[in-house]
């Protein structure tokens, strides 16, 4: 099978070119508007672990603490469906995400005694000092930390270099690039990760998080770890917020074609999506215009269920929404904005 091109630059470790982490179960919550209940997150997890995905991602969409009127309520809160998750794992390490000030550091806490592993802060990608406090304190209590610079695209390389240099000082193993509007291409991609290479080194690992609203987020993923990221991120059927994310077992089919070692069993990869993730889901995760939109005109995904709402309620074009929001640069956190941009378009629309 293996017919590797490019030997990478780094790799995870002796065993690992890279290390995926399935966001299925947190991610993958948009789309299922935040309605996993047990049952589906104990057979996902035997699904996923059971074909070698080494981490795995349980939270509400927007992290710990998301269950909200802003955000969308959860039907069962997100620390059962963790403790579900620890107790069904066999090898895979349980991750969890976090916002500073969407949730708060007990949920962290909380989330390490119901048996996460994996603490991950996610902060705008110029505001990573915020995240200190929360690096400082997983390590305290024996989580592996990883960093995430969301909305990546709207900084160039040097201003993600320096923000991950925060998150590294403050303790993160891992700063990752995310992609959360699925905006960026190519190079662009590899450009950030060499960038943040080359200010933090050996110190810590570097990671990706990407989006489809583009349709390319496996070949971003290669660029990424081809530049040096060796954590990946990607969702079983790609199910995430917008267009979804880097479909996992297509990752990993492309990743055996080129010879990189993911430790995740295609065939089995395949199944778990199929069989188990897909039966999960209200409906499969579109690449439609809205979620192209969304990529070209660089806007959070985690937005495309809010404006096709608010788009319906004021009776104005989702695109349209979609692309002021993008020009507004808002993110995450700013949703209430949407209700703003549509009363402004359906304001315009009785002018003229
Ligand atoms: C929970 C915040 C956010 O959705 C993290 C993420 O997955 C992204 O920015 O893409
Ligand atoms: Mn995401």
């Amino acid at each position: 099978m293996s017919n590797q091109q490019i030997p990478p630059t780094k790799t995870y470790g002796p065993d690992l070119d890279l290390r995926i982490t399935d966001t299925s179960l947190r991610d993958g919550s948009h789309h299922k508007r935040h309605r996993f209940t047990t049952a589906e997150v104990r057979d996902v997890v035997t699904a996923l672990d059971g074909a070698g995905v080494p981490v795995i991602e349980v939270a509400h969409g927007d992290g710990l603490g998301g269950s909200s009127f802003n955000y969308g309520f959860s039907t069962t809160p997100e620390q059962e469906l963790i403790t579900t998750a620890a107790e069904t794992a066999r090898d895979a390490k349980i991750a969890v995400l976090m916002l500073p000030g969407v949730g708060v550091t007990d949920d962290i806490l909380i989330a390490r005694d119901n048996g996460a592993g994996v603490c991950r802060i996610a902060t705008h990608c110029t505001e990573a000092d915020v995240s200190a406090q929360h690096f400082g304190l997983a390590r305290e209590h024996g989580m592996e930390t990883v960093g995430f610079l969301m909305m990546a695209h709207s900084q160039p390389p040097e201003v993600l270099a320096a923000q991950a240099r925060i998150m590294v000082d403050a303790g993160c193993q891992c700063v990752y690039v995310v992609d959360s509007a699925g905006a960026l291409v190519l190079e662009q991609v590899s450009q950030r990760v060499e960038a943040i290479e080359a200010e933090i080194g050996s110190q810590a690992q570097i990671g990706f998080h990407g989006h489809e609203n583009l349709g390319v987020a496996v070949a971003n993923s290669i660029a990424a770890f081809r530049a040096g990221a060796v954590q990946i991120d990607g969702s079983a059927r790609r199910f995430g917020a917008g267009a979804g994310n880097t479909p996992v077992e297509a990752l990993v089919g492309v990743c055996d074609k080129l010879g990189y070692r993911t430790g995740v069993d295609f065939f089995a990869a395949a199944d778990a999506a199929e069989d188990v993730v897909r039966p999960a889901m209200p409906e499969e995760c579109l690449l439609d215009r809205s979620a192209l939109t969304m990529g070209y005109a660089g806007v959070y995904s985690s937005f495309l269920k809010h404006a096709a709402q608010q788009a319906q309620r004021y009776d104005v074009p989702e695109a349209q929404l979609l692309v002021r929001a993008g020009q507004r640069k808002l993110v995450g956190g700013q949703e209430d904005q949407l209700i703003d941009i549509a009363l402004e378009l359906r304001a315009e629309r009785s002018q003229a």
